[in-house]
C-alpha cells in the first residue's frame, strides 16, 4: 500500500487494483447504453461515477455487479473475471446497494443485517434442520456479528425494530450494514443520499469514510455533486454512454465539457451543477435533497 494525499488533504492508504472494468459496452437493440468504458478502483479507495440523467450510470453499475453481462468488455474482480451472477458476485467480495431501498419491511433490523451473513455460514440443509450444536454456534456468531455491524453503522439501539418503522436515512444505513454483512473487498452504493436530509447526508459521508478506513474500495453513483465532489478520491463522468473524463474532483470540477455535458440533457441538473461549482459555499444545506 502506498499513502496518498487527496484533494481534501486527507492521507490515506491506497492499494493495488480491486476491480477493472475493460472496454465494457451493455447495447440494448439498438441503443448503446454503455459504450467502451475502461474503469479501475483501487482497495481503500472512493470512486465516484457521475453524469446526467440516462448518461448510463445504472446501466454501468448493473455490468459491474454481474446483474448484466455486456455485451462486449469485461470485469476484472480481485484478480479474476467477474461471474456473471449476483450470487457469486457477492460471494466474491462484492456488495452493492440499490437506488430505491430493497429492505425486508417485516423483519427486524438485526434479522434483515443477518440475511446479508448468510452467505459467508457453512451450515447446510441438514444442520438448520435438526439445529444441532453447530448450528445454534452458527446462528449466535451471525447474530453477534449483525449486532456489531447495526452499531457500526450507528444502528445498534434499532436491534429488535421492524425495517419498515425506520426512518428513512436509518433505512438507508441499514442496506449499508446488510451489505457490509458480507464481508466485501469492495461496495458499490447507488445514490446512497437520495431523498436524505442535510443532516443525514453528512452523517452518510461520514459513515463512507468510515468503510473507507476498514480497508473497502467504495464506488458511489450520486447527483448530489456537492456530496461526490468532497466524497471521492476520484471520480468517472459518464456522458451518453461513454467515459468523458476520469479524475481527481479538482480534474472533474474545472473541466467545462462536464457541465456543457449537463447543460446538454437537462437545464435543471446543469443550474444546480454550475451553482456547486462556482458558490459552493452559498449552497450550504441545500444538497442532501437527492433526486432518486
Ligand atoms: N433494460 C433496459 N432496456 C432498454 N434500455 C435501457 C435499459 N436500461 C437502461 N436503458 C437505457 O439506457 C440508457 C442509460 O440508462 P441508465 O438508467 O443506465 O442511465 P443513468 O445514468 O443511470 O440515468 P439516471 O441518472 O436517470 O438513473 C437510457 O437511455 C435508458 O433508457
Amino acid at each position: 500500500m502506498t499513502a496518498v494525499t487527496t484533494e481534501t488533504g486527507a492521507t490515506d492508504s491506497i492499494g493495488g487494483v480491486i476491480l477493472q472494468a475493460e472496454n465494457v459496452t451493455m447495447r440494448f437493440g439498438g441503443l448503446t447504453a454503455v459504450d467502451s468504458v475502461n474503469f479501475t478502483v483501487h482497495r481503500g479507495e472512493i470512486m465516484g461515477l457521475i453524469g446526467p440523467n440516462g448518461a448510463g450510470k445504472t446501466t454501468f453499475f448493473n455490468c459491474l455487479t454481474g446483474m448484466y453481462l455486456p455485451t462486449s468488455g469485461q470485469v476484472v474482480f480481485d484478480g479474476a473475471v467477474l461471474p456473471p451472477k449476483p450470487r457469486k458476485v457477492v460471494q466474491a467480495g462484492m456488495a452493492r446497494t440499490f437506488q430505491n431501498i430493497r429492505l425486508f419491511g417485516n423483519m427486524t433490523a438485526l434479522e434483515n443485517v443477518m440475511v446479508g451473513r448468510y452467505c459467508r455460514t457453512t451450515t447446510g440443509p441438514l444442520t438448520s434442520i435438526l439445529r444441532g450444536p453447530k448450528f445454534r454456534r452458527d446462528e449466535a456468531a451471525v447474530r453477534q456479528r449483525a449486532q456489531e455491524l447495526l452499531d457500526f453503522v450507528g444502528l445498534g439501539h434499532t436491534t429488535d425494530q421492524l425495517a419498515r418503522n425506520l426512518p428513512y436515512g436509518d433505512q438507508r444505513r441499514l442496506e449499508v450494514a446488510r451489505a457490509l454483512a458480507t464481508d466485501p473487498k469492495l461496495i458499490l452504493l447507488d445514490e446512497p443520499t437520495a431523498g436524505m436530509n442535510p443532516q443525514e447526508t453528512r452523517q452518510a459521508e461520514e459513515l463512507i469514510f468510515r468503510i473507507r478506513d476498514l480497508g473497502l474500495a467504495v464506488v458511489v453513483i450520486e447527483h448530489d455533486m456537492r456530496f461526490i465532489f468532497s466524497l471521492c478520491d476520484r471520480v468517472l463522468c459518464l456522458v451518453q454512454g461513454r467515459a468523458l473524463i476520469e479524475g481527481t474532483p479538482a480534474q472533474v470540477q474545472s473541466d467545462p465539457r462536464v457541465i456543457e455535458a449537463y447543460i446538454g440533457t437537462g437545464p435543471e441538473d446543469a443550474s444546480a451543477l454550475e451553482a456547486e461549482l462556482q458558490h459552493p459555499a452559498e449552497s450550504d444545506g441545500d444538497s442532501g435533497d437527492g433526486d432518486a
